[in-house]
């Protein structure tokens, strides 16, 4: 059995190769430009050669980045222009890292493909499952919840039981240099994360200025464009008021921010559409957990699934659920049963 290792230049892909290297596996790396070529691709490819060929493990890099514009930055910029807060790392996965890059990888004689992420497949008594990684700071499993079931199956994730404090310790103590030794960005295709200066760069007309409005239609202010938006926000919005004033929705037929206090804030339930069954429905608890972000505690919910479609209903009230981004179903023991893009609050 062969295993390709998705190599990054960052330490966490180095560090899977070199733990399969040493249990033994057969296996090669492969490395995928996401970005057009620059001096950067072009150090990480040259540093990445090396540090395999000192390694004595084959190298590949193949070019993605037409795919990667094409399945990954249009539809970020589309979903902003749409009112949405869209979540391109969950849609690369998919797309890419478990779509093209493990096809590309299957084409060089792999029969897994083995990442970086902390996160866990675990094999139990009705197949193997997705779940959290041990690291509860560092878990991405919620990233992997619209990877469909079949690919995750021949995923190898050494790191899910790692934390990744301990990570730069192994890897220093086996005295191996990281090619990229930064931490990437939040967005690995948004220069400094400036989100904003990103769309702009990108669009020739983003949607313009429009109405602050209450939930009862009361006017309160102006905005610049939905886009500079996210349901939830505090900061920034501009209006004063006697209390702070939150985003609590997006109208974009009508170009409207509505905004309200805190209390209007929690949700009672979301809609998530695009659903990626990883558990038969027929297995879930009759409460599972829901995250509708990352870094977020779970929170009770029941689900009822309708076609591609599934609604929760929390039973007790959530963050408002943010359309655009994904809603990860967990069962009680860190297991990932499904996961979908949120709609609606
Ligand atoms: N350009 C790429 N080519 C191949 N695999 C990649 C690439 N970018 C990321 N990956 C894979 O996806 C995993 C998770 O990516 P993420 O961007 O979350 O990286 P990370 O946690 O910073 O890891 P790393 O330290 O390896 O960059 C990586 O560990 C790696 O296995």
């Amino acid at each position: 059995m062969t295993t390709a290792v998705a190599v990054s230049g960052g330490m966490d892909s180095l560090f899977t190769l070199l733990l399969l290297k040493e249990r033994g596996l057969d296996v090669f790396a492969i490395h995928a430009h996401f970005l057009p070529p620059s001096d950067t691709t072009a150090r990480t490819v040259a540093a990445l050669t090396e540090r395999c060929a000192e390694l004595g493990v084959p190298f590949h890099a193949v070019d993605l980045s037409r795919e990667f514009d094409e399945q990954v930055i249009t539809p970020f910029v589309r979903g902003y222009a749409e009112g949405h807060t869209p979540n391109p790392c969950a849609t690369c996965n998919p797309a890419m890292k478990f779509g093209l890059l493990f096809d590309r990888a299957r084409e060089l004689g792999a029969d897994t493909l083995s990442t970086g992420h902390y996160a866990r497949m675990l094999d139990t008594p009705t197949g193997k499952r997705l779940y959290r990684g041990a690291d509860p700071v560092k878990d991405q499993s919620y990233f992997l919840s619209l990877v469909p079931r079949e690919r995750l199956e021949h995923a190898i994730l050494p790191l899910g039981d790692w934390c990744k404090a301990d990570v730069r310790g192994a890897l220093e103590a086996r005295g191996v240099v990281v090619p990229l030794p930064s931490e990437s960005q939040e967005i690995c295709f948004v220069p400094g994360d400036d989100y904003c200066a990103f769309l702009r760069s990108r669009m020739d007309r983003l949607p313009g200025p429009g109405p602050i409005e209450l939930e009862d239609g009361t006017t309160v202010g102006r905005h610049n464009g939905l886009w500079r938006h996210t349901l939830g926000q505090r900061r920034g919005i501009g209006v004063a008021w006697s209390e702070p004033l939150y985003v609590l929705d997006k109208d974009t037929a009508r170009n409207a921010l509505i905004v309200g206090t805190a209390e209007r804030l929690p949700a009672t339930g979301c809609t998530l559409g695009d659903v990626n069954i990883l558990v038969p429905p027929a297995a879930w608890p009759e409460t599972v957990l829901v995250q509708t972000r990352y870094r977020q505690k779970a929170k009770p919910a029941h689900a009822t699934l309708a076609g591609d479609t599934l609604r929760l209903s929390f039973i007790e009230p959530h963050t408002r659920p943010t359309p655009g981004q994904v809603g990860a179903l967990y069962d009680h023991d860190g297991s990932v049963l499904a996961g979908g893009r949120i709609r609606n609050a």
